[in-house]
C-alpha cells in the first residue's frame, strides 16, 4: 500500500477541527460524511471552501447568496448555443434544455465584453513579470522541478496559445449542458468555485463517479482530443526528464521516480474567483486498480496563481507550498499519488495579461485536473 495512505480522518495536524472541504479521503465512510461545524464556525484553514466569517443559520445563506451574486453570473451571449433558452432570474440566467430538464445558473468564464469599459494598459511590473514569464517558457526543459517520487511541476509548459485554447474551450463547455456550477451539499452549504466534470461526473457530496450528473442528469461532455494529447505529452516529457536526471546523477535507475502511464477519462474543472479555495485533501475516488498503480492526477492551471500546499499528512503546518502560475502542469503519481494537497490562495491580478485580453476570462484560476477511473 502506498506509505502516504493515512486512514480515518481525525489524524494528526487536524487540531480537532472541523473537516468541511471537499474531502476525498474517507472512501470508506464517503456517504455519510458531512462537513462539520465546530462552535458555530467553519474552519477556514485546513477546510477552506467556505468563507472566514461564522457561517451558521441564516448567516450562512446569506453569504451564499452574496457568493452566488458576487460571481456575477451573466447571460449567454454567444449565438452557437441557440438551442437553450435563456431566462433571466435577477442576476443570474438559467438554461431551459429542449426537454425541460432542470436548469442551472449559467456562469460564463469570459463573459462579454463591455465594449465602453476602457482598458487601461498594464501596469510597468506587470508586464515586466509577464516578460520573465515567457522567456521562462522558452528555456525547454530547465523548467521542471520534482517535487517527490512521482510529483513533478512543469512550469510554463503550456504555450501561450495553448492557454487562450483552453479556457475558450471551458469557456464554451461550461456555459453548455454539463457545465460549470456551482457544487454544494443538502445542508445547503456551497463549495467556494464552480465546478463542471469531463468524461465522468464526480460528484463532492457522495465522493462518486458517475456517467450523468445527478442534480441535472446532464452528461458531462468527452475530454477534448487537444486536453488528451497534452495530458500524454506533459506525462512522456516528464519521465523523459525524470530518467534523464537518475541517469546524470549516476544515481542508478530509480524508477520509482517514473510517472505510471495513463490515459486520462476524466477531468475535474474548477473556476476559482479570488477568494476560492480548497482545503487539504487526498484525491482517491478513482478505481483501487488506478490508485493502486499510482495512476497520476495531472493538473493544469490557468489565469491567476494559487498558493498551492502539498504534504505526506493533512496537517498544513507540514505541508511545503509552491505557486501554481498560468500554463504550469503538476503530476503527482506512483509514490506521491495519495499527497494532500489544497489551494489556501488565489494571487490576484497575477494572470498573464496577454490571457486575459485574449480571451476576456474573469479574474480568477482555471484549474484541470485529469484522472483516469
Ligand atoms: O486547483 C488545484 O490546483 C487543485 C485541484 C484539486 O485538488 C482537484 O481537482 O482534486
Ligand atoms: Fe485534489
Amino acid at each position: 500500500l502506498n506509505n502516504l495512505e493515512i486512514s480515518g480522518y481525525s489524524r494528526q495536524g487536524n487540531h480537532g477541527k472541523s473537516d468541511s472541504r471537499i474531502d476525498h479521503t474517507n472512501v470508506g465512510s464517503r456517504t455519510d460524511w458531512k462537513p462539520k461545524e465546530i462552535d458555530g464556525s467553519l474552519d477556514s484553514a485546513s477546510c477552506s471552501q467556505y468563507n472566514k466569517s461564522s457561517l451558521t443559520g441564516e448567516s450562512l445563506f446569506k453569504n451564499v447568496a452574496s457568493d452566488v451574486k458576487n460571481l456575477n453570473l451573466t447571460p449567454i451571449s454567444f449565438g452557437d448555443v441557440i438551442s437553450k433558452k435563456v431566462k433571466q432570474f435577477g442576476d443570474k440566467s438559467q438554461i431551459d434544455d429542449d426537454h425541460g430538464r432542470l436548469n442551472r445558473p449559467v456562469f460564463d468564464i469570459c463573459p462579454m465584453r463591455v465594449s465602453s469599459v476602457i482598458k487601461l494598459k498594464a501596469p510597468l511590473h506587470v508586464m515586466n513579470r509577464e516578460k520573465r514569464n515567457q522567456n521562462k517558457q522558452s528555456i525547454k526543459g530547465q523548467n521542471i522541478i520534482i517535487l517527490g517520487p512521482g510529483m513533478v511541476l512543469l512550469k510554463g509548459y503550456i504555450s501561450s496559445v495553448d492557454q487562450i485554447n483552453i479556457v475558450r474551450t471551458c469557456r464554451e463547455l461550461g456555459i453548455s449542458d454539463g457545465g460549470f456550477y456551482q457544487p454544494g451539499y443538502s445542508s445547503g452549504r456551497k463549495l467556494h468555485l464552480q465546478m463542471m466534470c469531463l468524461g465522468k461526473n464526480w460528484d463532492p457530496e457522495s465522493h462518486t463517479y458517475t456517467e450523468l450528473r445527478p442534480f441535472d442528469k446532464s452528461k458531462p461532455p468527452g475530454i477534448p482530443e487537444s486536453f488528451h494529447s497534452m495530458v500524454i505529452k506533459a506525462m512522456q516529457d516528464s519521465n523523459e526528464f525524470i530518467r534523464g536526471n537518475i541517469g546524470g546523477f549516476g544515481g542508478g535507475s530509480d524508477e520509482r521516480k517514473v510517472i505510471p502511464f495513463m490515459s486520462p477519462d476524466i477531468c475535474i474543472v474548477r473556476f476559482y474567483t479570488k477568494s476560492g479555495r480548497i482545503g487539504l485533501h487526498q484525491d482517491k475516488d478513482e478505481s483501487e486498480t488506478s490508485l493502486k498503480k499510482g495512476l497520476p492526477v495531472v493538473s493544469f492551471s490557468l489565469g491567476d496563481s494559487a498558493e498551492f500546499l502539498y504534504g505526506e499528512t493533512r496537517s498544513i503546518d507540514e505541508a511545503d507550498k509552491v505557486t501554481l502560475e498560468s500554463g504550469d502542469v503538476l503530476i503527482f503519481g506512483g509514490k506521491s499519488r495519495l499527497i494532500y494537497h489544497g489551494v489556501t490562495s488565489i494571487v490576484p491580478d497575477s494572470a498573464p495579461t496577454s490571457l486575459m485580453e485574449a480571451t476576456n476570462m474573469r479574474a480568477g484560476r482555471l484549474n484541470l485536473s485529469f484522472r483516469m477511473f
